[in-house]
């Protein structure tokens, strides 16, 4: 994380060149380097309050790692097809891209520099000359369950109704609940709490990185175990999207990179890409680091929840993606044909 004993920083014009350790880019101890500062960045983001607090987490990041001012980063709220539609169920508009296409074409055209978004958002293919380059040490990957008639999931009176719009969440609730009642529950985190204070349900379930993100992890009752529950591949990571080829901005988000996030995000998009993952289909997918080793655990379910398969798994770090694909594929052929025609 940069240099914070760093004399220079925060009193630097901004064309300044100045000599600063560039150890972090070139990975030798202690070279010294002259350094371009970096200008005027823009990120560009959505406008909910989590994509807001997830650009303000990368622009103060940015600020530490490289003592850049905090006015040369400018955050630029980008309004896309999600964020418009609401009063439609996600899976009716068509998944892939929906929160993620218009800043991608800002992107693409250089209006922006970089973009923040939650990696569990983001489609598994991406626009030509775009590419993720950068994942934030990931929070708890855990999702969260807000509980008005009871603080849990087991707790809930028969008959109860859960308010959730993933279908991975709904798969699972109806798995170990098949007894309660689910309803779709979209818009952000305050609307779906005020429906669950009109009664509209009972209970809902958000992921805990991003109610911490928001300040928010007060409201919640209890936290789901991983192998009960598990989370969506990219859950609770937050990743920096570039133009490939584009070395200002690698060499100013290389600094955020956790490595081991970065391997283990690998491995769960290659795990979704193997299944033609996108919002239509329930798939949890998690990988856990261990020093060499990736731990990988899946699950696809039908929307109701009555038929699963689930696959734990192990491999190499240095190939995370040969192992999330092998562990695609052995779930596609274990489910067989059947169960995917039974999604549409
Ligand atoms: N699809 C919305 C979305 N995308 C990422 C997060 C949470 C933050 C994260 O997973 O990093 C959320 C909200 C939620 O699922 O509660």
């Amino acid at each position: 994380m940069g240099n914070p004993a760093d004399p220079a920083k925060g009193r630097l014009p901004l064309v300044a060149v100045r000599v600063r350790d560039l150890s972090a880019y070139h990975g030798s101890r202690g070279k010294q380097t002259v350094a371009r500062t970096f200008g005027t960045v823009r990120i560009g983001t959505r406008g909910s309050p989590l994509a807001l607090a997830q650009a303000h987490e990368v622009r103060d990041r940015l600020v530490a790692a490289h003592g850049m001012a905090a006015e040369t980063i400018e955050i630029v709220v980008i309004s896309t097809k999600g964020d418009r539609v609401q009063d439609r169920e996600l899976k009716e508009i068509g998944g892939k891209g929906l929160f993620t296409e218009e800043i991608e074409a800002q992107l693409a055209s250089g209006e922006i520099d970089l973009a923040v978004h939650s990696s569990k958002d983001m489609p598994t293919k991406l626009p030509e000359g775009l590419a993720l380059n950068a994942f934030l040490e990931r929070e708890d990957p855990r999702d969260a369950f807000i509980g008005r008639a009871a603080p849990s999931l087991a707790a809930l009176p028969v008959g109860a109704i859960v308010g959730t719009s993933s279908l991975r969440r709904q798969a699972l609730v109806r798995r170990a609940r098949p007894d309660l009642t689910v309803v779709g529950f979209r818009g952000n985190v305050q609307t779906r709490l005020r429906k669950l204070d009109e009664g509209v349900a009972h209970a809902t379930l958000l992921a805990n990185a991003g109610l911490r993100r928001l300040g928010m992890a007060e409201i919640i009752t209890d936290l789901m175990e991983m192998d009960v529950f598990p989370p969506a591949p990219g859950q609770g990571a937050i990743c920096i999207e570039g133009r490939k080829g584009d070395e200002r901005t690698d060499a100013l988000v290389e600094p955020l990179d956790d490595a081991d996030t970065h391997v283990a995000l690998a491995c769960e998009r290659a795990f979704l890409a193997a299944l033609d993952g996108s919002c239509r289909t329930p798939i949890a997918g998690h990988a856990r680091i261990d020093g060499d080793t990736i731990a990988f655990a899946g699950t696809i379910l039908t929307p109701d929840g009555t038929e699963a398969h689930d696959i734990e798994t192990s491999g190499a770090a240095s190939d995370p993606a040969a192992l999330g694909r092998a562990a695609g594929d052995t779930l596609r052929a274990r489910a067989g044909s059947a169960f995917f025609e039974s999604w549409v």
